[in-house]
């Protein structure tokens, strides 16, 4: 297999139909040139683990929870800070270093520390969300449009893949797809619908990332080339 020209770094927390739809992409033209190299989840139980494994993915558990054994309640932002500090090292020990790192169902708020680490190594962060831009940031984003819906107030959202920044979800949206709210549907229902979604845009937002990550090299280089 020729060397891969793009080396990507997946961050789950649970079922993995996210990563998985980039696993499928990725062994087929969907994503070509680009293989997982790690997959890394912060919860134990999570299934993500098992899909990575079963494509000979490299894994790696991250427990948040022996960090925040270390220190009191009140400073729980220790923790979260030594804890991302360590994940930036797990992944920046994989070299080459990632060209992109992937949030798929990743339920952990980065902390700036982290992503300042990241950045300065030259690799960008994307996070799929299901919402649309401004809208519902944060945990429990489909229930809490769900219920907007219910209430009249939104009749539409969505699902976006955007670049992450400090601020939750509020970075550059790099690809974005409105779901219609239906009245009297289920959460479930909802839920079905947004996943499939998502399960295309994650691939098309890689997609478009690793073609902005591959324009800047080819400039770079560009930029480089002795005058004639
Ligand atoms: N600095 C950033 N970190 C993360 C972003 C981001 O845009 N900037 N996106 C999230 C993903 N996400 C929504 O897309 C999200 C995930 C989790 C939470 C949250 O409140 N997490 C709690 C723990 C919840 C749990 O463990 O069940 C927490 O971290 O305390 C908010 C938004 C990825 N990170
Ligand atoms: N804020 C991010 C967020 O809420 N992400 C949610 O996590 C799920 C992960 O599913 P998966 O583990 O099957 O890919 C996704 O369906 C997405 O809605």
């Amino acid at each position: 297999m020729s060397d891969p020209t793009y080396r990507l770094t997946i961050l789950i927390s649970g079922n993995g139909t996210n990563l998985q739809a980039l696993i499928d992409a990725c062994a087929s033209s969907s994503l070509p040139s680009t293989i997982i190299t790690r997959v890394i989840s912060n919860r134990k139980s999570a299934y993500g683990l098992t899909r990575a494994a079963n494509a000979s993915i490299p894994t790696t558990y991250h427990n948040l929870l022996s960090y925040k054994k270390r220190y009191p309640e009140s400073s729980i932002q220790l923790a979260r800070e030594e804890y991302d500090a360590e994940l930036a090292s797990i992944i920046l020990s994989d070299t080459p270093h990632p060209d992109l790192i992937v949030c798929a169902g990743w339920m952990h708020i980065l902390t700036p520390s982290f992503l300042t680490t990241v950045t300065a190594a030259g690799i960008p962060v994307i996070n799929l969300h299901p919402a649309l831009p401004g809208e519902f940031a944060g945990a429990g984003a489909i229930e809490r449009a769900w219920e907007a819906g219910k209430k009249g107030d939104v009749t539409r959202t969505g699902v976006m893949i955007h670049e992450v920044i400090a601020e939750v979800d509020a970075g550059r949206a790099i690809a974005v797809q409105e779901v219609e709210l239906r009245q009297g549907e289920s959460l479930e229902e909802l839920e079905d619908r947004i996943h499939q979604v998502e399960h295309r845009l994650i691939v098309e937002g890689t997609k478009k990332k690793l073609q902005e990550i591959g324009d800047k090299r080819a400039k770079e280089v560009g930029g480089s080339q002795p005058s004639t």
